[in-house]
């Protein structure tokens, strides 16, 4: 490589840099640093470089988000580690027997953690060196479906982590409430059927064979799962949401710790209460044992993790139901 060619692959290396910081602002933090002509400009600086010498093109390039040609079809993936569902209660009662039998089995000294549980597709994402490698679905849990070239579209996912980490990380991916009403209005005035809600409008957007059309339709994700926490040093599920957003994942700021079933139950009422202010659906809270010597301790049966349970809000609908049923006794 000439001496010039040689300092211009420094320079768009540092515009890479640059570009991915103010992503990782915009979308993961949620807080820019930047006016978006100045990400634009740069961007656009970018593209002109790689455009006059596609040799200096990287992987971890913004500009490689929208793959180029349409699949014929996705490849299977085997997850080395399946990826359980989550037992579902739907009542305080359940709550008191699920911490009970935590308690029981490991003792009083037992912290959980609660997290919105988002209503979007199960992903997982897999990371060599800190470059992402490889997307999927969870498919039935053993196999999926691999989506990489869409999922590198979604602007939330990191091309490169903030450290060179050899990591796989699970999460859900949704489309906001509000891209999914503007997108269900451009597809009524085009003719084309409606989506029923967003978790559909997302899985259907993710198994496009075309990913310049995932592109276009605003997917957002929050991590939630390290499979081997052992590389981020992390103890515990709230430490390792710390750490997942600190290299790079966009991580849902609602999670908190709980002692007890109270404070659990004080979670649950306030999230029932916000449900509809939240930019992105969820049907429910999922709480987990925090520290994951406990959670090994516990394990797994065959189709779920026994140290967590995922609490459904009851189906709107029902509720305005319940609320006349109140209303006419
Ligand atoms: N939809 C969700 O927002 C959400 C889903 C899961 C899981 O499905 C899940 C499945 C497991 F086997 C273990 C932990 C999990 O944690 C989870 N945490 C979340 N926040």
């Amino acid at each position: 490589m000439s001496e010039s060619i040689a300092k211009l692959a420094d320079q768009a290396a540092r515009m890479r840099q640059e570009l991915n910081k103010y992503a990782y602002e915009y979308y993961v933090k949620d807080n820019p640093t930047v006016e978006d002509y100045v990400y634009d400009k740069l961007y656009h600086d970018l593209v002109a470089i790689e455009e006059k010498y596609p040799e200096l093109i990287t992987s971890d390039s913004p500009t490689q988000r929208v793959g180029g040609q349409v699949l014929q079809g996705f490849e299977k993936v085997v997850h080395d580690v399946p990826l359980y569902s989550l037992n579902d209660v739907f009542t305080k009662e359940e709550i008191v027997a699920f911490i009970n039998r935590v308690k029981k089995e490991l003792g009083e000294n037992v912290t959980f953690v609660c997290e919105l549980k988002i209503d979007g597709l199960s992903i997982t994402l897999r990371y060599e060196d800190g470059l992402f490698v490889r997307g999927a679905t969870r498919g039935d849990g053993t196999v999926g479906e691999n989506i990489t070239e869409n999922l590198k579209t979604v602007r939330s996912i990191p091309l490169r982590l903030q450290e060179p980490l050899t990591i796989e990380v699970r999460g859900e991916c949704f489309m906001p409430k509000k891209s999914f009403v503007t997108l269900n209005e451009k597809r009524d005035e085009a003719g084309q059927a409606i989506f029923a809600n967003p978790r559909n409008a997302a899985a259907g957007s993710l198994r496009q064979l075309d990913p310049k059309v995932t592109a276009t339709r605003n997917l957002d994700t929050f991590l939630y799962t390290v499979v081997d926490f052992g590389p981020l040093h992390v103890a515990n599920q709230f430490t390792a949401l710390n750490q997942l957003e600190n290299v790079g994942f966009h991580v849902n700021h609602e999670r908190r710790l709980c002692k007890n079933v109270e404070e659990i139950w004080e979670y649950i009422e306030e999230f029932q209460e916000r449900r509809t202010t939240l930019p992105y659906e969820i049907d429910g809270v999922v709480i987990k044992v925090n520290d994951f010597h406990q959670q090994e301790e516990l394990g797994f049966t065959v189709k779920a993790p026994r140290w967590a349970a995922a609490y459904k809000f009851p189906p709107e609908e029902a509720q305005t139901k319940l609320l006349k049923i109140e209303w006419t006794i």
